[in-house]
């Protein structure tokens, strides 16, 4: 079995004059979390779209698993285990939590009868949300409706899952609470690409990390060493090299 699990080549989008994606390449790796981070407008949500099929790449090639699913639709994609998780959960919100999670099994994971409820029950549990199983959608606070956000992606049996700044919104107090369950997720076998801009939420868990900017990789490797790059703190953070962002250059001056 290989290591990578999916690898994007030459990927272009255009909307209209706008590059918003150009010649990229992505290798994700099985069983990583993969980190992207960058600037507003960077890509980054087009990108995970691209990845999950709901936008197509004016050029390039998705392979899964050494199937070429370029031309595959999301709904073929989610049945070959690729979900996304939101910012804005959109659950049912009439539905219960369990309702919610067997209808992902159903028609997102197309899996059927004993297995399909097995699957959304498994989900919920990984998701640490049974005591609400028989809760409306609509009464969970923002953390539990986030929790079912990635439960329903949990229940397709997904290889991949795709995060898009699912941290958004959350209290501090809240987000470790989100991190276990990442980890959670991570521990099943699954294999996690995260945006986020909450960057100490993603530092936490991020097996690897990319900074994207205009469309383009602009570093890759490992997490901290990503964040420490100058390029990246420059593009990301607004840091520029001289900057004396620790106050170190004063500690000497009487
Ligand atoms: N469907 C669309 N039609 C036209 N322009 C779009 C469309 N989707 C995204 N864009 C533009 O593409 C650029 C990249 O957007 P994208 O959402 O991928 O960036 P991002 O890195 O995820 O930003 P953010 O961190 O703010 O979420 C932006 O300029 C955005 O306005």
């Amino acid at each position: 079995m290989s290591a990578e699990l999916l690898a994007a080549r030459g990927i272009s989008v255009r909307f209209g004059r706008l590059n918003v994606l150009v010649d990229l390449d992505l290798t994700v790796y099985r069983g990583e979390l993969l980190g992207i981070i960058g600037p507003n407008g960077a890509g980054k949500s087009t990108l995970l779209s691209v990845l999950g099929g709901t936008t197509s790449p004016q050029d390039g090639r998705i392979v899964l698993d050494g199937v070429d699913i370029t031309s595959r639709r999301s709904s073929w994609r989610s049945r070959q285990g690729i979900a996304t998780s939101y910012q804005i959960p959109r659950p049912f919100l009439g539905m219960t939590v369990y309702e919610n999670a067997l209808v992902a099994a159903r028609f997102a994971g197309n899996l059927r009868g004993r297995e399909a409820q097995q699957s959304a029950v498994e989900a919920i549990s990984l998701a640490n949300l049974e005591q609400f199983a028989d809760v409306q959608a609509k009464d969970l606070r923002l953390l539990d409706r986030k929790r079912l956000e990635v439960a329903r992606a949990l229940a397709s049996k997904p290889r991949l899952l795709l995060l898009d700044e699912i941290a958004g919104g959350l209290t501090e107090s809240e987000v470790p609470e989100l991190l276990a369950l990442v980890r959670g997720v991570l521990d099943a076998g699954v294999t996690v690409v995260w945006i986020e801009h909450v960057v100490h939420a993603l530092l936490s868990v991020a097996t690897r990390m990319i900074c994207l900017t205009y469309g383009s990789i602009l570093a890759e490797g490992d997490p901290h060493d990503v964040m420490e790059s100058p390029a990246v703190r420059q593009v990301y953070l607004g840091i520029e090299p001289d900057d004396d962002v620790l106050g170190l250059d004063g500690a000497d001056q009487k």
